[in-house]
Parts: C-alpha cells; structure tokens; sequence
C-alpha cells in the first residue's frame, strides 16, 4: 500500500475493525514509514539506555509505549484536531544504535534522524534515555539553526560530566547550548525539583540559557501563568520540545529511572502542552520511560498521552 500524491493521509487501522490488541503495535495503530511515500510526521523508536547514572531500563521504552499506544483514537477535542487525517503521520520503527559506545550510539542516532528528516518530515522520538536528545538537537539544528528547547524534566539536565563522561543522560542541554544548538534567549525548563549537588547547578543553567519553571512555581502559581510565563518566553521562535516522563510525579509515573518526588500531574503535563499548539514545533522527544518499573503500563498511558497532545499540537490548523 502506497499514499498517492495528493492523496488523504493514511490514518491508523480502525479499531472498530480490527481489535486494538490484535496485530502489529505500530504507534497508535498508524502505517509504517514504508506503506507512505512521504510522512509529515514520523513516529520513531531510540531503544538506547546506555547513558544513564541510576536505574537502566529505558532502552525497552519503545515498544511498551507503542503497546499502549494502540488505545489512542483518532480525534482530540480538546485541541479539535484528527491528528491523523490532519497530516500524515507514521511509525518509522527503531533506530539501530550501538549499546556499547555512547559516542557510536549519539553518531547512529544523528545520521538516522538527518535521513529521515532529509524530505522534510518532522520527528517525534520515543526513548531511550535522555542522552538521545544531543543528536536529535544537533539534528534539528542542522535544518532549522538553534532552537528554543522547551524541556520539561525534573532534573535540569545541563550538569557538566559523570565519571568524565561528557554525555550522559544527566548533561545533554549543557553539550547542546555549548555546541551553539539551542535558543539562548527562548528555552526554557518546566517541572524541575529536587535534590541538586549545589547552587552553582542552577548558577550554570542560567548561564547556558535556560529559565526554570519549577514544580513549586506550577503549585504555587498555577499552570495558567506557567504557560503565560513559558509563552512569553518562547515568542515566535522555533521550538523543540523534549519531555522527560520524570517530570511527572512518580504516583503518575513510575516507571522511570530517576524519580524524584513533587512532581507534575499528568494533566498538567497535557494541558501545557495543548497552550503550545500554535507555535512552530520543529521536533519533540519523549523518553525515560522504564518498564520494569512501570506498574499497569500507568507511566506508558502517560506518554502516549503526551505523544499524542505532541503530535496534535504539530497538526496544521486552518486559518
Ligand atoms: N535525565 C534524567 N532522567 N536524569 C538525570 C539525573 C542525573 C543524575 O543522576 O544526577
Ligand atoms: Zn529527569
Ligand atoms: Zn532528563
């Protein structure tokens, strides 16, 4: 089967028809990249854990996720899109990536997403640990310029190095504002909290361009002045979105290797990623999904969710 130019979009197999638990888990039951002649959005796996500092397991964060992705359906209202039929959206499947060489596995995963973005198609990536948002950020900078990252984590991510190793799941946005990658005057962090090693761990963050919309903050304030904060921030620039499942409290999410608690609700996490629908977002991640800490797939319903508001938000509008 093939899309004819011009033609609608292939959508996801009709779980009217075919039962949703029946056949291949394609991410929410869409085409493969090869049943389309071109995609608007590709749906891809980073099966890659290789760069984490506590719990592994993220590498198997592809296909849980893509498991329970088969329960999404075809319209959204609250963002009045049919995702689906609004662009072409597909499942590219995994990247193959090195496990044993954190410096092959960031090259692997930076050529597969410059060829499969090479015709224009954007990506949505499914983790794999945190490392994989340095090659999907110099990526997206090879086409856009830097970006504004909008990273919702608990964790700030922008640390120097652990054991010596410059890139690890704990430092990628340090590597990717040194490397010139992102927006110094637009990015931002939502949801950060917790234990740090000192002051100077938000001293530097300041310093390599981000603004910290803590979890505290969204408590205290609200998420209307949250997103009012954040939109404010980000103006007009292009925006990449990564979304570190931590970000939600381990009561929403705990299949995840470094939970910390206070976090967000995954309400919260969708609604702010409704406010962003207008903006032009280049790429999204979402990653650090940890099955063998996850209980009742609740942490994989979280990100297909998020996924899901992600790839709405992309959809073109009308006028
Ligand atoms: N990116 C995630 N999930 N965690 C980073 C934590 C780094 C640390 O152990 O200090
Ligand atoms: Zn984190
Ligand atoms: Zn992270």
């Amino acid at each position: 089967m093939t899309e004819q130019a011009g033609a609608a979009p292939i959508g996801p197999v009709d779980a009217s028809r075919v039962p949703r638990f029946a056949g291949i888990a394609t991410f929410a039951k869409l085409p493969r990249i090869d049943e389309v002649e071109r995609a608007d959005i590709a749906v891809v796996g980073v099966p890659f854990d290789s760069g984490v500092s506590f719990r592994p397991g993220a590498r198997f964060g592809p296909s849980h996720v893509r498991e329970i992705s088969r329960l999404l359906r075809p319209y959204n209202p609250a963002q009045q899109v049919a995702p689906f039929e609004a662009q072409q959206v597909v499942d590219a499947g995994d990247m193959a990536v090195n496990p044993f060489s954190i410096d092959e596995a960031v090259a692997d995963i930076e050529a597969q997403a410059r060829a499969l973005t090479r015709d224009g198609t954007r990506l949505v990536t499914i983790g794999g640990d945190h490392t994989i948002a340095l090659p999907l950020l110099r990526a997206a900078h090879a086409i856009h310029g830097p970006v504004a990252v909008v990273h919702f984590d608990a964790h700030l991510d922008t640390w120097d190095t652990y054991f010596g190793a410059p890139v690890t799941h704990g430092t990628p946005f340090r590597r990717a504002s040194e490397e010139g990658l992102i927006d110094l005057t637009a990015s931002a962090h939502l949801g950060i909290r917790g234990p740090l090693y000192a002051q100077a761990d938000l001293d530097d963050d300041a310093r390599l361009g981000f603004v910290p919309i803590t979890a505290s903050a969204i408590e205290v304030d609200g998420v209307e002045r949250a997103i009012e904060r954040l939109l404010e921030r980000l103006g007009d620039a292009k925006v990449y979105i990564s979304i570190d499942i931590d970000v939600l409290d381990p009561a929403h999410a705990p299949g995840t290797g470094t939970p910390e608690a206070g976090g967000l609700t995954s309400r919260e996490l969708l609604r702010i990623l409704r406010a962003m629908a207008h903006l032009e977002i280049v790429g999204a991640d979402v990653v650090e999904v940890a099955p063998a800490y996850d209980h009742a797939q609740m942490t994989a319903v979280a990100a297909s969710h998020a996924l899901y508001e992600l790839i709405s938000a992309m959809a073109p509008r009308e006028p």
